[in-house]
């Protein structure tokens, strides 16, 4: 078990809840209702601004049915917190283009996180050749 400390920015928004059992990514609420023009882009505030446990980063992505219901996509696809993104005024906010006219109200569930370990430290080991043999890639195994 890992503690999340978090702060709510409206106290009207309703909390974030963990629902055990059926998924372990927590759904995140828009915190202002939106308006969105068509080819529109904004950041979508979600009224959170959380201090993860040590070692833990957070991804954000879209819940499955947030373009069905609202025509807007995450424009960078996997929003990434860093552990350092905890001060009281670093809100979550989703960057979002807007593919029709639409409305996202206020406390509704556009998005979802998880926390994830931060990787191992990297130092890159500069070489001449790999020395192994190449896979391929981009459709080289075919499609059926
Ligand atoms: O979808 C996102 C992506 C990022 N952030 C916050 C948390 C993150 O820790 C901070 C910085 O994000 P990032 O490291 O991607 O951006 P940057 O390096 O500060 O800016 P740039 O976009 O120029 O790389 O912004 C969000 O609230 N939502």
């Amino acid at each position: 078990m890992e503690t999340i400390k978090i702060k709510y920015f409206d106290s009207e928004l309703d909390k974030l809840t963990y629902i055990d059992g059926k998924s372990d990514w927590i759904d995140l609420r828009a915190s202002e209702t939106t308006e969105l023009k068509k080819g529109e882009f904004r950041l979508i505030p979600l009224g959170v601004a959380m201090e993860l446990p040590a070692g833990y980063e957070a991804h954000v992505v879209p819940r499955s049915s947030t373009f069905k219901n609202y025509g807007i996509l995450q424009t960078n696809s996997c929003g990434v917190i860093d552990g350092s993104y905890c001060g009281d005024q670093d809100m979550w906010q989703m960057p979002a283009y807007a593919i029709r006219d639409t409305v996202i109200h206020k406390g509704d569930r556009i998005c979802q996180f998880r926390i994830m370990k931060n990787q191992p430290a990297i130092v890159f080991e500069e070489v001449d050749s790999l020395n192994n043999q190449d896979r391929g890639g981009f459709g080289t195994t075919g499609v059926k």
